[in-house]
């Protein structure tokens, strides 16, 4: 039965996106109020912050970093672009990989001006805000490709997407518990991923704490796994990384905006074992 359940569980996950809404979901996650670059509490700051810190502090290093669940952004990669010469970007929709190739042809044909994002990420690098255009050519230049992923597969990636030695880092926003049925599911996924990586390779993972479900689109209503800390520490111990670094951000009460009911957000840096 369990078996069966899983089966089922993974399958009306896949079901809750076929309505997905590329340009919704930026419309509700990466504008203001949440994506509001002007205020000192908003989570936009905070995430990037963490990430850039990730990615300069000293200890990740190498070839190619992957991009697990990318959706249709690129804020996750805007740090980790000028540490690694190749940068694989993946999702489980073609309108979300559609949303990605329209940025990267630079031909207008994307949902989001991430012109707010790459200045401030180069401000983070002590860098004047008008060398976003060179961020932006740089991130153009680096990512190889933007591929299929079901992180419910063992193997999440088709093989010809990843060298034998496998990815040195792997980032993940509010993917694993925005796609799984439940905490297990979430675990398994955790794992399939790291299968991914080479060991002693960095996971930086981001999501979200408390939720149970979000706005994918106009009435797409879909589920999300209701995490706390210490869920996702011992899914990361039982998928086996290390945890180097949690931490914790709590959405203000006016970024509670209807469009899901997160009541927090992790940024986690660990090790694969
Ligand atoms: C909440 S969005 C996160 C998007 C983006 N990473 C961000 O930070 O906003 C979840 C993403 O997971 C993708 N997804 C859905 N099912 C998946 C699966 N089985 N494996 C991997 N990704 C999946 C969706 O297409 C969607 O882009
Ligand atoms: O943290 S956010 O507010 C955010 C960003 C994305 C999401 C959520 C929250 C919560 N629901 C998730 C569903 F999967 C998606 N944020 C939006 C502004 S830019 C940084 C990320």
């Amino acid at each position: 039965m369990e078996g069966k359940g899983k089966v089922n569980g993974v399958a009306a996950m896949a079901a809750c996106y076929q309505g997905f809404d590329p340009a919704a979901y930026l419309q509700y996650n990466y504008t203001p109020p949440r994506a509001d670059f002007e205020r000192k509490d908003s989570i936009v700051p905070w995430k990037l912050a963490c990430l850039h810190r990730a990615f300069t502090e000293g200890d990740v290093r190498g070839e190619l970093l992957v991009d697990i669940g990318s959706g249709p952004t690129l804020y996750q990669v805007l740090s980790g672009c000028e540490v690694f010469n190749k940068v694989l970007l993946t999702d489980f929709l073609e309108v979300n990989r559609q949303e990605l190739r329209g940025w990267l042809e630079d031909e207008g044909g994307c949902n989001l001006d991430w012109t707010p994002y790459l200045q401030h990420v180069c401000k983070l690098e002590g860098r004047r805000p008008s060398a976003w255009t060179e961020k932006a050519a740089k991130l153009r230049q680096v990512i190889t490709d933007i591929v299929p992923v079901d992180v419910h597969r063992p193997q999440p990636l088709a093989l010809y997407a990843l060298p034998s030695e496998g990815a040195d880092c792997l980032v993940s926003c509010f993917c694993l518990e925005s796609v799984s049925p439940d905490l297990a599911a979430f675990t398994r996924a955790l794992g399939h991923i790291g299968r991914l990586l080479r060991t002693g390779g960095h996971l930086l993972l981001i999501g979200a704490l408390g939720e149970s479900y979000y706005f994918g689109g106009p009435g797409v209503r879909i589920p999300v796994v209701p995490l706390n800390e210490a869920q996702v520490c011992a899914s990361l111990k039982e998928s086996g990384y290390t945890l180097i670094r949690l931490e914790v951000y709590t959405l203000p009460q006016d970024m509670r905006v209807g469009v899901d009911d997160v009541s927090g957000v992790f940024f986690v840096k660990a090790i694969k074992e």
